[in-house]
């Protein structure tokens, strides 16, 4: 069966299918575009039905023919009966039945020919009997969701170090929560009466057997697991105890670095606004006062007068200055990003500088690292910040940019609602919008032989100049980085392609860019930002069912309702956004048609 015919049998097997009227014979699922229909290089890759509202049969061997098919979405839809065999469709990642009528109960060896899955949701529907013992094989699994279902018995031992989500809530699951699932969250058990253990406040009493909530009372046996946990907790305190006299040790031997580490950094915060207590403030600005001398450094220099290796000047448009100068500024923190933390610095000539603490990026040598910098500091367009200087050491690495007094569009946007958001009118966000285009531009033709040529597009790295002319940072740190920090910490990581199949391209500079885009059209902070994705808004998700449904209006962010002769350019802009963020690569628009479009936009 070709692909077309696999998929026009499967249509055939639904009772109701009324919204897949573009599956027509003689035409190409992906270059004809069929609705729900997911393509990776001509191949289709996912299925994606979710609220089409069909019912009936799901034709196995048709999905079988689909080689490449690794993503079944039928969520909310009207399906009924047993699970059918999706285990033999081959190498599925993600397989998401919530919210149909399956009934039933699922056989013990699914999951064993299944191994590849990373997501499986079958959640608000019927099933019953126990979950089969062959889920533990799922050792790619990041997202299990069974709730409000029937399941009872006893939760398997799942050891499944990938496992990010778990819900079993709203079953009759019974009997001691393994310890291994211990750190999830009470919510992903409520709801299941005769369950007991960690972190439900039920302990678990003789065989398993559940007891009512007597928390402080310790069973025998697990008075042995007690004495482990006290040998292992002072264990970690020696070790903790080592690492910080180690540390304090050679902080004070290397580098001179102490007012910069001094600044406490708050982790797992994405973006903060954290201000130095004002005694640190003052003593630093004392000091900044007591000096007078000039820079250390020179374009190129790499030593400082103690001997340590100082600042690379990049660029001195700003003028010339040294490490010295750094360690004697005002320094304060501003935040800590994914790549490091960064701190602004107000230097004794007046100039302020932001310094980034490059922490991931162990990826070059001095000499592969040197290199990168240099073509950093050719960079000359009105739409990027080139920055001043850097510092390489194997166990330091700075990167020294001018400070821009307005910040961050993601703070304009999103921040205190002051007199720079009242600022942010339609014509100065279509001119940001043109401005990061025209940086995205450069940036692609300066780095064409780059995977990535930004990488880390968001609004964060969007600075706004005095007149709102956009400035995009932090760019180019692809080949820095290896790549399983570069997964942690790079925006366009978060693109559709990489958490489906694990590739990054110039397209998901393209994707960062169209989330910036829908982001300044609707004034939301979309949730893509977010590792945990709770908080934001789905913005693509949103202009997608908006835009379908015809209810564009709702979508603009209410400050730019006034503007109503540009009602047709703001929507416009939203489906340039639309067209960025679409999720298959091959369908989206790439950066010279994006940047096209965008300027075909006039006010
Ligand atoms: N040159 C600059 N001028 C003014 N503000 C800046 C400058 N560089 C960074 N900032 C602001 O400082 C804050 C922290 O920056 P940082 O780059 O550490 O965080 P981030 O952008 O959230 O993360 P990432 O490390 O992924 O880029 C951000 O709000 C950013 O907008």
């Amino acid at each position: 069966l070709s692909e077309y015919e696999a998929l026009l049998k499967l249509k055939q097997s639904f009772t109701r299918a009324d919204r897949l009227s573009s599956w027509l014979p003689d035409s190409s699922p992906c270059s004809a575009k069929w609705v729900g229909i997911i393509c990776f290089n001509g191949t289709v890759t996912g299925l994606h039905l979710t609220g089409f509202d069909i019912s009936g049969k799901i034709d196995i061997e048709a999905l079988n023919a689909l080689h490449g098919l690794r993503t079944i979405s039928l969520v909310n839809n009207s399906f009924s009966g047993p699970i059918p065999d999706f285990h033999r469709v081959g190498a599925l990642k993600s397989l998401l039945l919530t919210g149909n009528q399956f009934s039933g109960e699922i056989p013990k060896d699914f999951f064993a020919h299944i191994t590849s899955l990373k997501k499986f949701w079958i959640s608000y529907n019927q099933f019953n009997g126990t979950i089969p013992e062959s889920v533990t094989q799922l050792s790619h699994l990041i997202e299990l969701h069974l709730e409000h279902n029937h399941f009872s018995g006893p939760i398997p031992p799942m050891n499944i170090p990938t496992l990010k989500q778990l819900d079993l809530s709203n079953n009759k699951l019974e009997g001691e929560i393994p310890e291994s699932l211990s750190i999830f969250s009470v919510d992903s058990f409520k709801g299941n009466e005769g369950l007991c253990g960690k972190p439900l406040d039920k302990v678990c009493m003789g065989d398993n057997k559940t007891n009512t909530n007597v928390p402080n009372q310790i069973p025998p046996e697990k008075k042995t697991n007690f004495v482990v946990v006290v040998v292992l907790g002072i264990a970690a305190l020696v070790f903790i105890a080592f690492a910080f006299f180690t540390c304090k040790q050679r902080s004070e031997e290397e580098d001179n670095f102490g007012m910069l580490r001094r600044e406490k950094v708050p982790d797992s915060v994405s973006v903060v606004e954290v201000h130095v207590p004002s005694s640190t403030s003052n003593r630093s600005n004392s000091r900044a006062s007591e000096t007078s001398r000039k820079g250390s450094s020179r374009k190129g220099s790499t030593h400082g007068k103690n001997g340590m290796s100082d600042l690379v000047m990049l660029n001195d448009d700003r003028g010339a200055f040294g490490l010295q100068d750094l360690m004697k500024a005002a320094a304060e923190v501003l935040g800590n990003g994914g790549l490091g933390s960064a701190y602004k610095a107000v230097m004794a000539t007046g100039l302020s500088v932001v310094v980034k603490r490059l922490r991931e990026m162990n990826r070059l040598q001095r000499e592969g690292f040197d290199a990168e910098m240099r073509r950093f500091g050719r960079l000359r367009h009105r739409n990027i910040l080139t920055p001043l200087a850097y510092h390489f050491r194997r166990e330091e690495k700075l990167l020294v940019s001018e400070y821009i007094p307005k910040g961050s569009l993601l703070y304009v946007l999103h921040g205190d609602r002051g007199i720079s958001h009242a600022e942010l009118n339609w014509p100065i966000r279509l001119k940001i919008i043109q401005g990061m285009a025209r940086g995205m531009g450069f940036l692609h033709t300066e780095f064409s032989s780059y995977e990535l040529p930004h990488g880390n597009l968001k609004s964060s790295n969007v600075l706004l100049g005095d007149d709102y002319e956009p400035l995009l940072s932090d760019y180019g740190f692809h080949p820095l980085i290896n790549t399983p920090n570069a997964v942690q910490s790079m925006f366009a990581y978060k693109s559709p392609e990489f958490v489906q199949y694990q590739e990054v391209s110039p397209k998901s500079d393209v994707y960062c860019l169209g989330i910036v885009i829908l982001e300044i059209l609707t004034g939301k902070f979309p949730s893509q930002y977010l590792s945990n994705g709770k908080g934001g808004i789905d913005v693509v998700q949103w202009v997608l069912t908006s835009m379908y449904e015809r209810r564009e209006d709702e979508l603009i962010d209410p400050e730019l309702l006034s503007y109503t002769n540009s009602r047709n350019q703001i929507l416009q802009l939203l489906r340039i956004g639309a067209a960025c963020t679409e999720s298959n690569p091959e369908q989206r628009l790439d950066i010279r048609e994006a940047i096209r479009k965008i300027e075909e936009v006039q006010i």
